[in-house]
Parts: C-alpha cells; structure tokens; sequence
C-alpha cells in the first residue's frame, strides 16, 4: 500500500497530539514534518510524549513545504494562523484537512476558488466526530418542521473561538431547511447584554465555557406543546479522529474542497 506522507501543525495542541497518534499508528501514513511556531529545527521527539518521533520540526511554513514531500496536510492550530497555514498548502500543491475552527465564510469562498483553479482536494470539518455529524444532520431535519431552536454549545475554557465551529454549521444547517423566522417575543429586550446569546438567521446560539467540559452541543426545538432536543457530547479528543483518518483518505481523491464531513461520510 503507498503511504501518505503528512505534515501535522500544532502537533504538541490536545488534538495535535491525538492526531500525531493517528497517523503512528496507520499503516500506510507517514509523519513527514510538523509546523510549530515555537520550535523551529528541533525534532518532535524533544518533546515529552514523543519518544523515537524523530519528526523535523518547520516554524516556517513555505519552508516546511519546500523541504518536505508531502501528499496531506493537517491544520489543528488557531483561526489566526489555519488560514495562511491552509493557502500555503495548496500554493504547494498538497491537500489540506483542516479541524482548526472559526474559518469565516469569505475565508471558505477564496480557499474554494484556490482549490477549483489548482484542482485540489481539501476538506474543512467544524466536528469530525461522526456522532456530532449525525447531529447536526437530525438537527437539519428536525428544523424542517420546528422554525423555533436553540443551539447550546459547551467547551472546555481553553477554547479561543465562539461560537463554535459545530455550532455555526449547525445553525447553516438548519437554515437550509428551516422556514426563516425571528424567534421570541416581537417586543423582547436584553436587560442585560448578551442574554438571548448570538443570532443566526433569527435562531439564538448560546456558548457555555467551563473546565472539565471537552466539547458539547445540544441543539433544542420547540411547538405548541412540545419540545425535542438533541445532544451530541465529546469526551476525550480520541472521538475526533476516525474522521481525520476519513478526511485524509478521501481527500487524496477529491479536487474540489468539502466543508463538512456530513459530505463525505457515506
Ligand atoms: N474539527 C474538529 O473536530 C475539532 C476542531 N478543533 C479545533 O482545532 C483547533 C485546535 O484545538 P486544540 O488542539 O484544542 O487547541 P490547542 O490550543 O491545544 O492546540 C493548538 C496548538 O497550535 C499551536 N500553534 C498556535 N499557533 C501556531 C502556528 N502559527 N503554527 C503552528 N502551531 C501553532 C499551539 O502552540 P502554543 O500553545 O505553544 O501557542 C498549540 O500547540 C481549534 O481551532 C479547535 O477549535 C478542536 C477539536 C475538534
Ligand atoms: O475547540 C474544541 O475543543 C472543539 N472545536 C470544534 C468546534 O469549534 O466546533 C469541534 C469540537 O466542538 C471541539
């Protein structure tokens, strides 16, 4: 079986370290390189956690491509830097995978044009755990018949974005379906600011942050009379990366970008 040779930056981050992990124990994947910005020229088994990972270590990006053959590359760090961290992999002519949220949708247009002049395959997913998926698709067809939602997402307090990543796809979802409507009362007013949480297409999307917590969402839909709820919850990073393996194995043969895995899962 050929290997795909993959660049992973953030590697020391709590999903990095789950997917340098991943990609150890796969068969046909090879660590080739990892991007961190802190320790340019060293190895990744400097690191505790890596023992024998005699990985080079790139803080330069355009360099790291330019040293290392690489078919696939994984971006698990921060808003500010996936972006350009995501363009210099396709200006090089690898496929992105990319988990890192809080991608805006001006950010989505320009890397699909980028992908459809290089036809190149890449995929963007908010949540790649297949349970969040499927939520977030129930979520879709329950907004078919509730116009009225809440989402509720819970993280850890490490988290740097809000919304989520989930939570913004999750209510993009739904909007496809759901028939549009501004919800609560007509006169209804924040005696304090934020109180109703952010508004999406007239949905409200409330974000919890707490220790102990690693990644929830509930997504609540109401009617006369009833109310339906949702749930998907995370709890360790592990839950994360049979879609990574999934992305990186479609997207070997994809040469368009997929924002979502719910478009690639079967
Ligand atoms: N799609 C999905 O299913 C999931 C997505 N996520 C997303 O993944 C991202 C990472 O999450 P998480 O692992 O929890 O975060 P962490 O903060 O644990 O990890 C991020 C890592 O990226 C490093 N980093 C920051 N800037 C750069 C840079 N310019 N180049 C290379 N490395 C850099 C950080 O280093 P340092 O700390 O030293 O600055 C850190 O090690 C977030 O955007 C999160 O929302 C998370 C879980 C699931
Ligand atoms: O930062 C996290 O932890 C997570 N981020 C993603 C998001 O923003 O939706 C996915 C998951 O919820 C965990």
């Amino acid at each position: 079986m050929e290997k795909i040779n993959i660049v992973i930056a953030g590697p020391r981050g709590r999903m990095g370290r789950e997917a340098v992990k991943l990609v150890q124990v796969t068969e046909n994947y090879h660590l080739a390189a990892v991007v961190d910005h802190k320790n340019d020229g060293g190895l990744l088994s400097d690191f505790d956690g890596f023992h024998g990972l005699d990985v080079p270590i790139f803080s330069n990006i355009e360099e790291c491509f330019q040293k290392t053959a690489a078919n696939v590359f994984i971006d698990l760090t921060t808003p500010e830097f996936g972006m350009h961290h995501t363009k210099a992999a396709l200006a090089s002519g690898i496929r992105p995978v990319v988990g890192t949220t809080g991608f805006t949708k001006e950010n989505l247009k320009e890397l699909e044009i980028i992908c459809k002049e290089k036809e190149l395959g890449c995929v963007i997913a908010p949540n790649f755990a297949i349970g969040a998926v499927l939520m977030m698709k129930f979520a879709q067809l329950a907004g078919k018949y509730f116009s009225d939602v809440e989402i509720i997402e819970l993280h850890h307090d490490e988290k740097l974005d809000a919304p989520s990543g989930t939570a913004v796809k999750t209510a993009e979802m739904i909007a496809e379906v759901r028939k549009s409507k501004k919800q609560g009362h007509l006169n209804e007013k924040e005696t304090m600011n934020g109180a109703r949480g952010a508004e999406f297409d007239g949905m409200h999307i409330h974000s919890v942050r707490l220790p102990g917590l690693i990644a929830h969402q509930q997504v609540m839909f109401g009617s006369a009379g009833q109310t339906l709820t949702i749930r998907h919850d995370s709890y360790n990073r592990a839950s994360f990366m049979s879609g990574i393996k999934l992305s990186v194995d479609t997207v070997m043969n994809l040469d368009t970008l997929v924002y979502g895995l719910e478009n690639i899962i079967e």
